[in-house]
């Protein structure tokens, strides 16, 4: 499907976005959570963003940011989508949107059918879903967890337009991915690394490839 929108998550250097830019991503996400290998300080991801802006859209990444955090990361980065990775809720990603006139994509974990009754109050507030598995048992980290969730889980579900499938995504699966979930927008961070917080270009090109149909 050549239609399929591709976000590449975590990128931190010049030459791997630029790779991602190259290879047509739609959107590029920097990741601002110190515990993530895939960390960035916010003058650092605000300078890979003026490197990428018009090419792509650029997504802050935050986790159950508090104000002053998201006044500073609108400020440093000027993103075109805050995505929240945490326990927000309905109310704090409207209040988000809200506080800084920003798009805002609500990462919402799935693990079983009921995680579904969740998404529609999330759709009315957020400007893009991203659905991603739940973290597994003993995970450090809310995402970039490199696990996919049951897809089938979604076939009953009424989801926006612009929906992102994520988790455990690589250039192997995502075709299969985008089938089953009938989906048309992917994220991925570890399925193009070489290991936690080293994305690799071959991979990154291979994975836009993969979901665009041409292989
Ligand atoms: O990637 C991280 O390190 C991260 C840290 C904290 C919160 C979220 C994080 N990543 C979120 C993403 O958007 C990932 O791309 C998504 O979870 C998919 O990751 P993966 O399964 O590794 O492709």
């Amino acid at each position: 499907m050549s239609n399929v929108r591709v976000k590449i998550c975590g990128l931190g250097t010049e030459a791997t976005l630029d790779a991602a830019l190259e290879a047509g991503a739609d959107l590029v996400g920097f990741v601002h959570f110190p515990r993530s290998p895939r960390h960035l300080a916010l003058d650092a991801a605000g300078r890979l963003a003026r490197r990428a802006r018009g090419r792509a859209e650029c997504v802050i990444l935050l986790v159950d940011p508090d104000d002053a955090l998201l006044a500073a990361a609108a400020e440093a980065v000027d993103p075109d989508l805050i995505q929240l990775h945490g326990r927000e809720s309905p109310e704090r990603v409207a209040e988000v949107h809200r506080r800084t006139g920003r798009a805002v994509m609500k990462a919402v974990g799935i693990a079983t059918a009921d995680d579904l009754a969740t998404l529609p109050a999330y759709a009315a507030v957020a400007d893009r879903l991203l659905l991603d598995a739940k973290p597994p048992p003993g995970a450090t980290l809310p995402g970039g967890n490199g696990v996919s969730f049951d897809w089938d889980l979604l076939a009953q579900a009424s989801l926006p337009a612009g929906t992102m499938l994520s988790g455990g995504l690589d250039a192997a699966n995502v075709a299969e991915a985008l089938a089953r979930t009938g989906l048309t927008a992917v994220d991925v961070s570890s399925g193009v690394e070489v290991r936690p917080g080293e994305k690799d270009p071959a991979r990154i090109a291979a994975f836009i490839a993969a979901a665009r149909g041409r292989v």
